[in-house]
């Protein structure tokens, strides 16, 4: 980028750059936020799976797909929003829009059409619990979380977590068309695992954040106070994830899972609270424990619900 090009206002950067670059399909993946989605969909598909009654396969795809394209939809929305922020931010510049290698309008467009096509489908081919709660899901990830709670408080993610913790329920109601305690803590369970798997990245991209103007925790009541946040979730967490054994909704494969990883998640909280800091708590080791912690929260997730998958096989083939 020219220095003349780096100095003008980011509406400008975005619009120049979108003259002149081609689009490739790679583009509009991206603007899905793919390996997001990969676990938005895991969560989804466990949900289903382990709700009782019958699904034909044919409708457990679709509703998967449709999780699958709800959750792009949104996230294509949200880059349409965050395109001003997230010209500024160097972990977010190569996007689409701000790499000017989609027009803002089309980008709204594939998301808003991508949304009515998911909520659509799953309303056809399973209930209207599971569409209702699919369109719930879009409009507080795209609306309330991007349009309103992430520009405007530090506790953004906290509330705003709540849309990615739906997708267990979705994947329940679509099987069943109705609701049950087992979901609910699943969506707990997603809704507290959120903060420490942002705020571990969130400190190390605290500079980005600052520099693009978002009230991200460790921005408004900086690194010290994110550590014993991040650590103090990880304990909720371990508590929330070990309700179903305590409601014996599952057994021992489940405890043990929960167990291990809430402790392994811990121990990762603990070495970025005592990582060699400044006075502001700012990292002196390039924050090697926080990224440690976030690339823990994916793994934490996947295999927690994996846990709860094998618990739910074996129960099924013991005959309990
Ligand atoms: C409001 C809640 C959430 C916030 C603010 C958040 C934030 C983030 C951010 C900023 C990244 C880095 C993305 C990048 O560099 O492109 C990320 C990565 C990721 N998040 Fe979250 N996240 C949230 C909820 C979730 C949920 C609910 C899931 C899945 C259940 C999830 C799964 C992932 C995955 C798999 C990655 C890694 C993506 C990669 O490897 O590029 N996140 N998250
Ligand atoms: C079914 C359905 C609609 C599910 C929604 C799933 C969901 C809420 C995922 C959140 C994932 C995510 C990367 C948020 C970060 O947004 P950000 O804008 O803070 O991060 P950024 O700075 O990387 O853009």
């Amino acid at each position: 980028m020219s220095d003349t090009l780096a100095n003008a206002p980011i509406a400008e950067r975005v619009r120049f750059k979108a003259d002149r670059v081609g689009t490739t399909a790679k583009d509009w993946v991206q603007l899905l936020k793919p390996r997001v989605i990969s676990l938005v969909v895991f969560t989804g598909a466990a949900g289903m799976f382990m709700a009782p009654g019958h699904i034909s396969l044919f409708q457990a795809v679709v509703a998967i797909f449709c999780i699958c394209l709800a959750s792009g939809a949104a996230g294509a929305i949200n880059m349409w929003f965050d395109r001003d922020i997230d010209a500024v931010m160097q972990r977010t510049i190569t996007r689409p829009i701000p790499g000017g290698r989609i027009p803002e309008q089309e980008a709204l467009a594939y998301g808003v059409g991508l949304s009515c096509l998911s909520v659509c489908l799953m309303w056809v081919a399973t209930n209207a619990l599971a569409a209702g709660i699919l369109v719930f899901s879009i409009f507080f990830y795209a609306v309330i979380y991007t349009m309103w709670l992430k520009r405007s408080t530090p506790q953004n993610i906290v509330i705003g977590g709540a849309a990615g913790a739906f997708p267990p329920m979705i994947g329940w109601a679509a099987a069943t068309g109705h609701m049950a305690i087992l979901p609910v803590v699943m969506f707990g369970i997603v809704f507290f695992w959120t903060p420490p798997h942002f705020w571990s990245l969130s400190l190390y991209a605290c500079k980005d954040y600052g520099r693009a103007g978002i009230p991200m925790l460790p921005v408004v009541k900086g690194a010290r106070h994110t550590r014993w946040q991040i650590f103090g979730y990880t304990l909720v967490l371990l508590a929330i994830s070990l309700v179903p054994s305590f409601l014996h909704l599952c057994g021992w494969v489940y405890t043990t899972t929960a167990l291990v990883l809430g402790l392994g998640f811990i121990a990762c909280a603990v070495r970025v609270l005592r990582e060699e800091q400044d006075a502001n708590g700012v990292s002196l080791k390039g924050d090697k424990a926080a990224r440690i912690s976030f690339r823990f929260s994916l793994a934490y997730l996947f295999l927690l619900f994996c846990g709860l998958l094998a618990d739910h096989a074996l129960q099924i083939w013991l005959g309990a």
